[in-house]
């Protein structure tokens, strides 16, 4: 599964964007993320924070189920960003959620926004995930 540069760049520019976006009254840690459809759609996607902490819903996960909600079930990337040192790492949960959704080799991007790259996939960040369905 190929991403043109171009495509890439349109993603980071707006997971990058997201950063200010994102709610986050109690953290104060901005994540964002965009997702890649297969017709060529992008789904943004920043952390949205709630009072009963629990209640939180992340940027990878508020990127895909919007995709989802849109009706968009095949993704060819994603790219997810943070003011971090290093590269932005998602938590378990959006990992577990992604299996559901992308193929283990589908380009995942994490990046931070003084230009640290790393390109992964769910083989590497998910490895012997619970996986019904595949
Ligand atoms: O994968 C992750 C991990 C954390 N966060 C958010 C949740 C919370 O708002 C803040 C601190 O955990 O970062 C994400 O958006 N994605
Ligand atoms: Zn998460």
């Amino acid at each position: 599964m190929t991403v043109q540069l171009a495509e890439y760049d349109e993603l980071k520019r707006i997971a990058d964007e997201e950063l200010d976006k994102a709610y986050i009254p109690y953290s104060h840690f901005p994540v964002g993320a965009a997702l890649l459809s297969e017709t060529g759609d992008i789904f943004p996607g920043c952390n949205i924070e709630n009072a009963a902490f629990g209640s939180t819903m992340c940027a990878e996960r508020t990127a895909i189920f919007s995709a989802i909600a849109k009706g968009q079930h095949h993704f060819k990337a994603m790219v997810i960003s943070g003011r971090t040192e290093g590269a932005i790492a998602p938590c378990g949960s959006c990992r577990q959620v992604m299996v559901e959704w992308f193929d283990k080799n589908m380009p995942i991007y994490l990046t931070n926004t003084s230009g640290v790259v790393v390109k992964t996939d769910l083989a590497h960040l998910l490895p012997g995930s619970f996986d019904d369905l595949k």
